[in-house]
């Protein structure tokens, strides 16, 4: 495609293709720029897209394809990315959200995974870092964070998918995040995106002790679901990771959260199982669509609190 007008946002794309619409996005809107936060462990560029129409403002984060096999999560990335600029002085509460605010998109956030997923695996989740000791590669990138890592809920052996690695942000995926966060000190939202599963979690996975911010963060995730229902009456289940789906140590979100990010979510996106991973193409636009409204009322909540 020679513009992200005439870009096919309703098909899965390889890593070449999401890499060349980002430049393109890039070089159409003044609004966008690219930021390589770091390299992966196969040194590929860790890509950011940053929305900005003015300095020194705060920050909102949003990461798909942490996990390489959620491709519906990359796509919908893509769709966000193009939504952004589209809607930009055309949304009211889009433009107050960009006239306040920044936001970061990291598409492709495990590029190794993602090539591995296209080359080899279509079904690999990890990052691609040879285990020393090990003949198993890589490490569960929702593990690796510095955030009750190493306890119940991730694993010690680098053959399992839930690997936490040798040590908390010992992957380069990971520490480009952490050090991004603390180098830009002022992010006030952070959604991590994952498939599959239909659900909105916050804080905490390591532990059952409730965040201090329950109450506002459940009212917040409704508010959020309900939207998202109301374009094609998807549901969503909504709570804490450990109580909502399982207990998980070393996740992204619940560093963040202890970083001081009161909105830390992670979206399980569709479906609950019927096709999981593969999630047929046709679905991608309307998952994208559905998304949206959820993420924007997490924007809208940011921007007035
Ligand atoms: O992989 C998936 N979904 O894609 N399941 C997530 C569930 C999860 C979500 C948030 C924090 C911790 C755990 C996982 O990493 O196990
Ligand atoms: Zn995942």
């Amino acid at each position: 495609p020679r513009s992200t007008d005439d870009f096919v946002y309703s098909t899965y794309h390889d890593l070449k293709s999401i890499y060349s619409f980002m430049d393109m996005l890039v070089a159409e809107n003044s609004m966008v720029s690219k930021i390589v936060i770091g390299k992966s462990y196969e040194s590929r560029p860790l890509n950011v897209l940053k929305f900005s129409t003015g300095a020194n403002r705060p920050g909102i984060w949003i990461d798909t394809g942490i996990h390489s096999r959620e491709w519906v999560t990359q796509a919908s990335g893509i769709w966000f990315a193009k939504k952004i600029v589209t809607d930009y002085r055309r949304d009211p509460v889009l433009t107050d959200i960009l006239n306040k605010y920044d936001i970061f998109l990291e598409i492709v956030t495990n590029p190794d995974g993602f090539a591995y997923t296209h080359s080899s695996d279509r079904m690999w989740r990890k990052t691609r870092k040879p285990n020393p000791g090990s003949s198993c590669v890589g490490v569960d990138p929702n593990r690796n964070w510095d955030a009750g890592f190493g306890g119940a809920g991730s694993s010690s052996n680098p053959c399992t998918e839930t690997y936490r690695g040798p040590s908390a942000h010992s992957e380069p995926e990971v520490k480009a995040i952490v050090d991004f966060v603390k180098s830009h000190g002022n992010l006030k939202a952070f959604v991590s995106i994952h498939s599959y599963s239909q659900m909105l979690l916050y804080p905490y996975g390591y532990k059952s002790t409730l965040a201090k911010d329950q109450t506002e963060l459940y009212q917040l995730a409704r508010k959020a679901v309900t939207k998202l229902w109301s374009l094609y009456n998807t549901y969503y289940r909504y709570g804490s990771i450990i109580t909502t789906i399982y207990q998980a140590s070393g996740g992204t979100i619940d560093w963040t959260y202890d970083q001081g990010i009161k909105y830390s979510y992670t979206f399980e996106l569709r479906d609950t199982g019927r096709y999981g991973f593969i999630l047929p193409a046709n679905q991608i636009i309307p998952t994208a669509e559905e998304t949206w409204l959820a993420l924007m009322a997490i924007m809208e909540h940011t921007k007035n609190n």
